[in-house]
Order: structure tokens, then C-alpha cells, then sequence
């Protein structure tokens, strides 16, 4: 497994933000285990997970995935602190990137509307979020980037939960999906497989695993979908 991978889970276990027991998630499924990124909730734990996105971005561009981009977008609200931590780690390494994010009811007031940061027109946006399961918010930060005139280079989140959109009818994964569909790559610092690989290692977790394949088999998605 690639460091940060390893790195990520680790630190989303220490955090707390990655728990196991019965959620309920946006898609109305219920999971046995979930990816809660506000738990990185202070300076230090949001800087060891900036580091982690920074890396797969790394990777992914080395092996020809990523291309170019010019602006980081965090999606409302989780998005929010993770894009701006992202910058705050390009700048640590030498990079000053534009940030931008969205609201996610608009304001009438002041400066009004539903944008805050920099401007979108013109630019190659990675759009910067937590996790990806039916992908309701990748899309609907699309349809944002394009009505404000940006062009989306790529999308990475911290976790792809790699389930199929409609197991029904196929198991193809949202992130699949979105890439196919839009011609996008998605980067996941890590994925589920990447969690069934640490539980199925370490006793700790070692009756987590079992629900987290029960669950994979009944939705999860598959590779070459
Ligand atoms: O792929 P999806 O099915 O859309 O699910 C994943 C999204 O759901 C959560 O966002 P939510 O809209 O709950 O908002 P939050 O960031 O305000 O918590 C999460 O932060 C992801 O963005
Ligand atoms: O699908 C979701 O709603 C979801 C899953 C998860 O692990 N974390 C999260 O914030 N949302």
C-alpha cells in the first residue's frame, strides 16, 4: 500500500474520523462504517491530512493521471477546510495556489451570492472534497465550476468508497461513473479496499472486516465496471 494510503488510515483512526458501527449515509444506505472529516478538527491533524492529499495528488501526476491545475475548490461544507488546508500545504512546499469554495445557501447581503475566494473564470480547477459514494456532490460542485466559467482539471478526495451507484444494474462506482462520464480523473488518497486490506491485518479490527466484506459484496463496486 502506497505510504500515504497507509499514512491517511491511520490517521483517520486516531481522529476518530473514520468510526465503524450503523450509519445512515446521503444516499439513505446503511453502512457499517463511516469517513467523517470534521473530526480533523484541529491545526496539526488538518496539516498530517493535507500532507496525505498533497501525496496522492503527487503520485497521480507522476503517473500521468492528474494533469495540470491552477485553483483548489472545496465543495460546502467539508470541503471547505480541506481545500483551504490543501493550499496552506502548497505553500509549505513552495506553491501558492488560488482557493475558492461555495456556499451552500447563497447571501444576500454584502458581497453577496454563493461564491467566496478566487474567482473560477478562466482557471483549471481540482475540486477537493472528503469522500465520494453516489457522487450527488461531485456533481453538483460541476455544475457550480462550470456556471462560474472554470474548467475542471480533476477531483481527489480522501476516501473513495467505491460502491456501485445501483448494484442492480451495474457495479459501477460513482467515482467510475464521473470519470467516464466527464472524462475526469478521480484521485482517492485511499479507498475501500485500501481499509479491508488494514482491518483484514490488524487484530484491532479484525471484526470489522467481516461486516466490511458483507457490505463491499452487497454494494460494492467493481474495478472494471
Ligand atoms: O457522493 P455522495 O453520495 O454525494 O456523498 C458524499 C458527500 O456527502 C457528504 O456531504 P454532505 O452533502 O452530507 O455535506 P457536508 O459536507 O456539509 O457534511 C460528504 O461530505 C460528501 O461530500
Ligand atoms: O455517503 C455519505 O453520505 C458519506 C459517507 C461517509 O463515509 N462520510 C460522509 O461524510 N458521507
Amino acid at each position: 500500500m502506497h505510504d500515504h494510503r497507509s499514512r491517511f488510515l491511520q490517521l483517520a483512526l486516531r481522529a476518530q474520523a473514520l468510526r465503524f458501527g450503523e450509519f445512515t449515509l446521503k444516499s439513505g444506505r446503511t453502512s457499517p462504517y463511516f469517513f467523517n472529516a470534521g473530526r480533523f478538527d484541529s491545526g496539526v491533524a488538518l496539516a498530517g491530512l493535507a500532507g496525505c492529499y498533497a501525496d496522492a495528488i503527487e503520485a497521480a501526476a507522476t503517473a500521468g493521471v492528474i494533469g495540470e491545475f491552477d485553483l483548489l475548490f472545496g465543495p460546502a461544507y467539508k470541503g471547505i477546510p480541506l481545500a483551504t488546508a490543501l493550499a496552506c500545504e502548497y505553500a509549505r512546499r513552495g506553491r501558492d495556489l488560488p482557493v475558492a469554495f461555495n456556499r451552500k445557501e447563497a447571501k444576500a447581503h454584502g458581497e453577496g451570492g454563493s461564491l467566496i475566494g478566487a474567482p473560477l473564470d478562466g482557471r483549471r480547477v481540482l475540486i477537493v472534497d472528503d469522500v465520494i459514494t453516489a457522487g450527488t456532490a461531485i456533481r453538483e460542485a460541476l455544475g457550480i465550476i462550470d456556471q462560474a466559467g472554470g474548467s475542471v482539471a480533476g477531483i481527489v478526495i480522501a476516501l473513495d468508497r467505491q460502491e456501485a451507484v445501483d448494484p442492480s444494474r451495474s457495479r459501477r462506482s460513482a467515482a467510475q461513473t464521473v470519470a467516464i462520464e466527464y472524462g475526469l480523473p478521480v484521485v482517492a488518497v485511499a479507498s475501500l479496499a485500501d481499509l479491508l486490506v488494514l482491518a483484514g491485518d490488524s487484530s484491532d479490527l479484525a471484526g470489522q472486516h467481516e461486516r466490511l466484506l458483507a457490505y463491499r459484496a452487497e454494494y460494492g463496486s467493481s474495478p472494471d465496471a
